[in-house]
């Protein structure tokens, strides 16, 4: 799967508007009331990415979870990259349930 190009990336950001471009990544904070919380979360992003074999870079703070992607093998953005950063928001949004 080739690397994104320029265009490519601005089209698939608007499908993920609360993700930021950071070089050569997309990044994400999502907030949680309790430090667990956001472990849970965690939790789900692992098993989501093994499920499709696409690993996110994961930071922990109190109350937050940040995720950044980025297809290692291209050295850049990928469908892969946007396909989870979507399949994330649609967990976070899902947390309820
Ligand atoms: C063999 C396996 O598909 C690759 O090593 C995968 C695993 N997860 C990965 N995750 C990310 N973010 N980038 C990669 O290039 C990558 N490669």
């Amino acid at each position: 799967m080739a690397a994104y190009t320029e265009e490519e990336i601005q089209h698939s950001l608007r499908d993920v508007p609360e993700w930021s471009r950071k070089d050569g990544s997309i990044e994400r904070t999502y907030t949680f009331n309790e430090y667990l919380d956001g472990i849970q979360f965690v939790n789900k992003l692992g098993a989501i990415a093994e499920e499709k074999d696409h690993h996110p870079y994961i930071g922990v703070d109190y109350g937050k979870v940040t995720v950044s992607l980025t297809s290692h093998d291209v050295k850049g953005l990928s469908a892969r990259d946007f396909d989870l950063a979507q399949r994330y928001d649609e967990a976070y949004t899902n947390l309820e349930d």
